[in-house]
């Protein structure tokens, strides 16, 4: 099970954050030469990015992301990063699925030059504009080269025209649609960013929140962000006891010719031990034994 429960913006013009960026346990670190780096210093965080992944073995998933192909940096950025193979490009303001085709060619056309495998390079989409919501589905499957999609939380509500509140009801509907999108085309579907750092309590209860919904990771702009998410989406040792007794009373039930049975009052049918089956799948890809501690 390929595990993007945290994903870790780091500016691309900062050397000393490039070259630890692999070291905090981040499931996937993310290349930033888009809204980190002002456009003074566009020319230089690429080529410092480049010099990163050509001399950095980072033992975690490498993605960048890019300038929209709309501006002037996206295609230098495109031609740069692919010669040094990122295992995933991210496209900001991802808002159709022509953005994406389009995209996808130029990586093919890039993994012939570098004589790379065809595919290996992965794509995701963040989705950051109303119009991006609407289209998320026809974004989500524009490509089988398209591994996730994100909502980006700070350009989209400003597109909306409104602003964070505690319990999030501003997100409610792009949420909803981003996660329906994600399962729709069968690929991963992450939160955006937290960015008051400092602020735990919130954090929490946002990660909470969205891991409840379905969301399969954040991203993140902080290394003290990291270990909170992976506690969050870690399954418990009441979650895993649990799923295990689910799945041996269906095995009961079946030894008994039935497809259905009772647990402390519960029903179990096929859907439960669909996902009593997921947490013990999930607790063996993060490390977790029977107990629910780490290994
Ligand atoms: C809306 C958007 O587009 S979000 C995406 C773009 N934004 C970003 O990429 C921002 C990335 N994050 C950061 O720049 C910073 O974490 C901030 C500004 C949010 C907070 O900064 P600080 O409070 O100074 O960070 P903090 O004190 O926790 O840093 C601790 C250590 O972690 C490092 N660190 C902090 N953030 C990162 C990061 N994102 N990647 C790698 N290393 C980092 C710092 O360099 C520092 O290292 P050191 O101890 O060796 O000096
Ligand atoms: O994609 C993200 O999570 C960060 C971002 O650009 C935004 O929130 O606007
Ligand atoms: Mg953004």
């Amino acid at each position: 099970m390929k595990l993007r429960r945290t994903m870790m913006f780091v500016p691309g013009n900062n050397p000393g954050m490039l070259i630890n960026a692999g070291i905090y346990g981040a499931d996937t670190i993310i290349f930033d030469l888009e809204d980190s780096v002002a456009l003074s210093e566009k020319d230089a965080a690429r080529h410092l990015v480049y010099n990163a992944m050509k001399s950095i073995r980072y033992s975690c998933e490498v993605a960048v992301r890019i300038n929209h192909i709309s501006t002037p940096f996206g295609y230098k950025d495109l031609e740069t990063i692919l010669a040094v193979k990122p295992d995933l490009i991210r496209l900001p303001k991802a808002e159709t699925a022509a953005d994406i085709e389009e995209i996808d060619e130029l990586i093919t056309a890039a993994e012939i030059k570098h004589g790379f495998r065809p595919g290996s390079i992965n794509m995701m989409a963040a989705i950051e504009t109303a119009k991006g919501i609407r289209n998320a589905y026809d974004i989500a499957a524009a490509s089988p080269r398209m591994v996730a999609i994100a909502i980006g939380g700070e350009d989209y509500l400003a597109d909306l025209q409104t602003s964070r509140t505690k319990d999030g009801k501003e997100f409610f509907a792009g949420r909803g649609q981003l996660i329906l999108a994600a399962r729709e085309a069968g690929i991963h579907a992450i939160d955006t960013v937290f960015g008051d750092v400092n602020n735990e309590e919130d954090f929490i209860a946002e990660t909470t929140r969205i891991k409840e919904m379905g969301f399969d990771g954040k991203s993140v702009v902080n290394p003290r962000q990291i270990n909170i998410v992976h506690e969050i989406y870690a399954p418990t040792e009441k979650e895993i006891d649990h799923a295990q007794r689910v799945i041996a009373a269906y095995e009961e039930s079946l030894a008994r010719k039935s497809g259905v049975v009772s647990l402390n009052g519960k029903m179990i049918d096929i859907p439960v031990v669909k996902r009593a089956q997921r947490t013990l799948a999930y607790a063996n890809a993060v490390g977790k034994n029977e107990r629910g501690t780490t290994l």
